[in-house]
């Protein structure tokens, strides 16, 4: 359990943040541009200090307590990552990473060491840059060997700061990539502070949001996400859902993958390069999702899932309306215009159909749950997965 509440002033800024969540997945900060998520990172990694308050870690007090503690940054073993990657200009990229290692004073504990290099080294592909000098790397190379140094020193939490600023589409997601796969395969619990609704679709399994100092909700990222009475904080425009699903089979002939989302419920969407079972999450912009009152005939709309409205929010001086659908025990955000709301009856305990076109979903918007991504996409070009007709 990551367990705080943090208060500090700066300046005009009253920093009052209090949270409690399992130390374990990727925790996301999320908020806007001087909400104060950097201070609070800072004062958890023991780099600030703040007024008053306590910080907790899988039952270790770092801050405050009954005798009022303050464990010193060095003797906290957190890994911190900041939007500069900070690394040492006069040692390789070997060099950097070995720096904070454990010593290793016997035999085994030097194998050990080695092994955990290969194994970060590997995971972060940065095989071919350990003889480069960092004035070589490419901005998303430098971060990736800066987080890679940040795990080497067997950190018990991982703190990145806003990792991907800076960086170009191409390059922040190849650094997203890293970074998810870094979540599912690696034991050590991750916080992770952004402002960008994209980064935490990609990495998140929970979200905190900051607002003027203080955290004003926390939950799991999907519930979040749909929750529309935090939609000025998450976001209008890009506002959605997050599904489970699984993969259940591909159509060659169409070039469709067909997703289960539970209770005997599917959709299809353009072609996955992913194997039959593997586990996703998925993304649906709430704008992509329409609603009828009955499967409607001949259209274009391949996805048309049954559903019932949970939530209606209709703002005066909104064109549309936010709806909240239940499906498959899942939460789906819908959009539509407020006239077509009133002229079809909507409201909450109605059955409805959602459609949704094939089209508005890509590859970009489904994130592997399942580890050996690689491997199994490999497997897949070869030609070796399962693959079945819908
Ligand atoms: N040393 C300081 N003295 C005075 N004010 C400060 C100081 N450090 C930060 N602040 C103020 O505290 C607020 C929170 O800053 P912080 O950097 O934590 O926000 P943030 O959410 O991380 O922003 P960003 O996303 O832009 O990095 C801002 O209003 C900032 O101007």
């Amino acid at each position: 359990m990551l367990d705080f509440h943090l208060c500090r002033t700066l300046g005009a800024f009253h920093l009052d943040a209090e949270l409690k969540v399992p130390a374990r997945g990727v925790t996301a900060l999320f908020g806007r541009s001087g909400s104060g998520k950097t201070s609070i990172l800072r004062m958890i990694a023991g780099l600030d200090r703040p007024d008053h308050g306590h910080l907790r870690l899988t039952g270790e007090c770092l801050i405050g307590g009954e005798h009022d503690h303050w464990v010193p940054a060095h003797r906290r073993n957190l890994g911190v990552v900041f939007q500069e990657p900070r690394l040492f200009p006069h040692y390789s990229v070997r060099g950097n990473l070995c720096y904070g290692m454990p010593l290793a004073l016997t035999r085994a504990q030097r194998q050990r060491n080695r092994a955990h290099l290969h194994e970060i080294v590997a995971l972060l592909g940065i095989e071919d840059l350990l003889t480069r000098m960092p004035g070589q790397l490419s901005g998303g190379e430098a971060r990736r060997v800066a987080i890679g140094r940040a795990l080497l020193s067997r950190p018990r939490m991982l703190l990145l700061d806003e990792p991907l600023t800076g960086l170009d589409g191409a390059r922040k997601q190849e650094l997203l990539h890293y970074i998810s796969r870094l979540a599912r395969e690696i034991e050590i619990p991750i916080l992770f502070v952004s402002h960008d609704t994209r980064e935490l679709f990609a990495v998140a399994d929970r979200l905190a949001l900051v607002d003027n100092g203080r955290i004003t909700a926390s939950g799991e990222i999907g519930d979040m996400l749909s929750r529309l009475d935090l939609a000025p904080q998450t976001g209008r425009f890009e506002a959605g859902s997050l599904l489970s699903a699984e993969v259940l089979s591909h159509d060659e002939t169409h070039q469709l993958t067909r997703l289960g989302l539970g209770a005997g419920l599917s959709l299809k969407l353009a072609r996955l390069a992913m194997p039959v079972g593997r586990r996703v999450r998925l993304r649906l912009r709430a704008r992509d999702v329409s609603i009828a009152l009955e499967t409607p005939l001949n259209t274009s709309l391949r996805n048309t899932l049954p559903a019932v409205i949970h939530e209606i929010e209709s703002e005066r001086g909104h064109a549309s309306a936010e709806l909240v659908l239940g499906i498959a025990g899942q939460r789906l955000r819908a959009r539509v215009d407020r006239l077509a709301c009133e002229e079809l009856g909507l409201k909450v305990g109605l059955g409805v159909k959602a459609l949704i076109s094939s089209v508005a979903l890509s590859g970009p918007d489904v994130i592997s749950l399942d580890v050996g991504d690689e491997a199994a996409q490999q497997d897949e070009a070869a030609g070796t997965s399962e693959t079945t007709s819908p």
